[in-house]
Order: C-alpha cells, then sequence, then structure tokens
C-alpha cells in the first residue's frame, strides 16, 4: 500500500472507530456488563514458569501416553481422580497416593491424574476452581487461574502425568504446557471453536460422545480436529487474535455413556469401533467408568473397570484406555457451609481405598495374561 493510500485508509478507520467510540459512549448498554482485567498466558506462565526439566518430563509422558494410545504400548491408559479439585490440600494429598501407586502398577497401568480446574454445568452450578478458587461465588478468575496452574505444576512435579478437561478455549494457553492429556466435554465434543482449539494443540486429546450418547459427534471433531483452521483467538499477550493451526490427529473417542444408557459393553464398544473405522479413524477407545456408563453411582466404577479389563484380555485391543472418578472419600457433598475434607463438591466419586483395589486388582488381572 503507497504512503498517501495507507494515510486515506487510516484516516477513514480513524473516523469510524471515533464514531463507533462515540455511539458506544451514548447509548444505553442494554444489559450491562462488569469487566475486569486479567493477566495475560505470557504473564501467568512468567510467574510460575515449567522449569525446562518439567518440560521435558511433560514431553516424555506425551509420548507415552501416545503410545499407549496408538497401541504401541499395550498398557491401560488410566485417567484417574477427583470430579474436580476445589481444595489444594486434599488434592495434593491424592496425588501423592496416586504417584506411590503409579510405579507399582506400571507395567500394566499407565496412571495420569485428573486435575479437573473447569466444570461444565447442564444448568448452573459451580464452574471450577478456575472460576471461583474461593466457592464463594466471588469469580476471582485471576487467582483461580494462578492457583490452577500452581497445582497442576505441583501435581506434576511428583511425576504424574496432568489431564485436565479444556472447557473454555481463551483459558487453554494459561495451562496447556503442563498437560499430558486433555478431554473435550460431552456437552462441548460438537462445538466448532472447541475443535479449533484441539486442532492447535501438541498433545493427546480424547473427545467425549455427547450427552444423548451419540459417538458420532465425537468422530466427527475428530476429524475435524485433524484439519488446519483459522480461528480467532488470543495470543500469548492475551491480546485478539487470528490464529493459524496445523491440526492434530492425536485424537480419540470417549465413551462415557448418554441418556440411553450405558455404552462400554462389547456390544457398544464394537458399534463405535466399526463406525470410527468407517470413517477412516484410528479405533482408539477410552471408556469412562464414571457419568452414564456407571449410572453416576459411583461405586459401580470397579465393575466397568473390570468389564473393559476382560474385553482386553479377550482380544478387544481398541480399548486402550479408562477414567474413573475418585477422591479421597466415597460420594459427594453440596458446596455450602463447612465442607468434610476430600469429598467431591461436584459428581459422587469413588473413595481411595476402593479405587487403589480396583486398580491394584486390573493390574494383577492384566499382568497374568
Ligand atoms: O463430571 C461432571 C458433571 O457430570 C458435569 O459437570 C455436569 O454436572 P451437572 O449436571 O451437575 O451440572
Ligand atoms: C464433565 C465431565 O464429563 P462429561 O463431559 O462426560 O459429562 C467430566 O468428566 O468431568
Amino acid at each position: 500500500m503507497n504512503a498517501t493510500l495507507s494515510t486515506l485508509t487510516n484516516a477513514v478507520h480513524g473516523r469510524l472507530i471515533d464514531t463507533a467510540l462515540a455511539d458506544a459512549a451514548l447509548s444505553e448498554p442494554s444489559n450491562p456488563r462488569h469487566t475486569l482485567p486479567l493477566p495475560s498466558p505470557a504473564q501467568l506462565r512468567q510467574r510460575l514458569p515449567c522449569s525446562p526439566a518439567l518440560h521435558g518430563q511433560i514431553a516424555e509422558q506425551r509420548d507415552a501416553i501416545r503410545a499407549v494410545l496408538n497401541g504401541d504400548d499395550d498398557r491401560l491408559l488410566v485417567i484417574v481422580g477427583p470430579c474436580s479439585l476445589h481444595d489444594p490440600d486434599s488434592a495434593m494429598e491424592y496425588a501423592q497416593l496416586l504417584a506411590e501407586l503409579a510405579p507399582q502398577v506400571s507395567d500394566q497401568l499407565l496412571l495420569m491424574m485428573r486435575t479437573y480446574v473447569e466444570k461444565p454445568r447442564t444448568t448452573v452450578g459451580w464452574k471450577g476452581l478456575m472460576y471461583d478458587p474461593h466457592l464463594d461465588g466471588t469469580g476471582d478468575m485471576a487467582e483461580g487461574l494462578a492457583l490452577s496452574r500452581r497445582l497442576m505444576l505441583s501435581v506434576a512435579e511428583l511425576g504424574l502425568p496432568v489431564a485436565t478437561e479444556l472447557l473454555q478455549p481463551m483459558a487453554a494457553g494459561y495451562l496447556d504446557d503442563l498437560l499430558g492429556w486433555a478431554a473435550i466435554g460431552a456437552r462441548t465434543s460438537e462445538s466448532q471453536t472447541h475443535r479449533e482449539m484441539v486442532s492447535g494443540l501438541g498433545l493427546p486429546v480424547g473427545f467425549k460422545n455427547g450427552t444423548d450418547g451419540s459417538i458420532s459427534i465425537a468422530s466427527d471433531a475428530m476429524r475435524s480436529a485433524a484439519h488446519g483452521h483459522q480461528h480467532f483467538g488470543l495470543d500469548e499477550q492475551g491480546r485478539p487474535a487470528m490464529v493459524q493451526t496445523r491440526g492434530n490427529s492425536d485424537t480419540h473417542l470417549v465413551l462415557r455413556g448418554g441418556n440411553g444408557g450405558a455404552n462400554y459393553h462389547p456390544q457398544a464398544v464394537a458399534a463405535a469401533r466399526q463406525m470410527l473405522v468407517g470413517q477412516g479413524l484410528e479405533a482408539r477407545l477410552v471408556v469412562d467408568c464414571s457419568h452414564a456408563n456407571s449410572g453416576k453411582n459411583p461405586l459401580l466404577q470397579p465393575e466397568v473397570l473390570a468389564s473393559v479389563v476382560e474385553q482386553r484380555l479377550a482380544g478387544d485391543t481398541s480399548l486402550r484406555g479408562v477414567m474413573l472418578e475418585s477422591h479421597l472419600f466415597d460420594g459427594c457433598q453440596p458446596l455450602s457451609g463447612q465442607l468434610a475434607y476430600g469429598v467431591s463438591i461436584t459428581d459422587a466419586c469413588l473413595g481411595w481405598n476402593a479405587t487403589e483395589q480396583a486398580l491394584l486388582r486390573a493390574a494383577e488381572r492384566l499382568g497374568g495374561r
């Protein structure tokens, strides 16, 4: 563009912006919103850095997870931990227990910790540590982001791969360098925005089937995420940006059951496998033992896990992983008054003792193959 044209263009844009600002100043907002600035991803990463040693560990863990998901390593991937983290002390006590168990079962199971700081809600409810770290509705997201990153760093420093659901695409850049694996939840697998985000991630990602049980939304998501996209997003400095991604084919389907019931039984697994292969996708399956696969009864998760183990032993090599919702103690509690330590404030979880027993049993059974 020559200098005169550029000056003219700037002058026109300048006038448009001035007019827009004047209009904005004059018009009454019909639904006023309050905003508070947040740090940029770069600022938070600088404040809570991932050391080169940790960075190397996470890269190795991603490769190990990929090897299991691709079937090059015949261990079972296990994504296990609280439905949501709401209290750093109980989260770290849980992480310690898991880190002690991991080497005991590592010949058969590759354990990673569910480190969930964002919760998708069916309607409304507490949306996770990242949104409301004080658990009081004040929405201190600056602290929520810092606390979430600090917790993930601490879990990773114990040597555990960190797994989380990425719900808000704008927030992924604050945490994604720390993750070994991520999920896109049942309520967002169909969302173009989430598929675009996944296409720019450098880690394995599981797309869950929809809450209605639809598995095709997840296979569509896998095909979309494998492509490069141009999308609206934020750069590292938090500025609005056109983001160009390269595509991510490191994805798989997570069977979590649906409104019609469970989908971990051999027939449902075979149908999922067939659909993926029919669409030219690799048959890589992870079974979520919780949610609709256990009818939301956390104590049934060991049964679902045992079924997956038996299906593998019977020769189903497409089943590559499982997910369990587990906390220090069984059940869940409402978010009000004095909270019991180590009990979920979102979905009901399986307590640690039963979780450990179920995982030891699975390892023993798989080890005897
Ligand atoms: O795993 C978590 C929940 O199932 C999900 O966040 C939905 O929860 P809700 O139906 O209680 O909102
Ligand atoms: C919200 C979750 O699951 P889903 O998306 O399957 O409901 C979860 O695993 O925390």
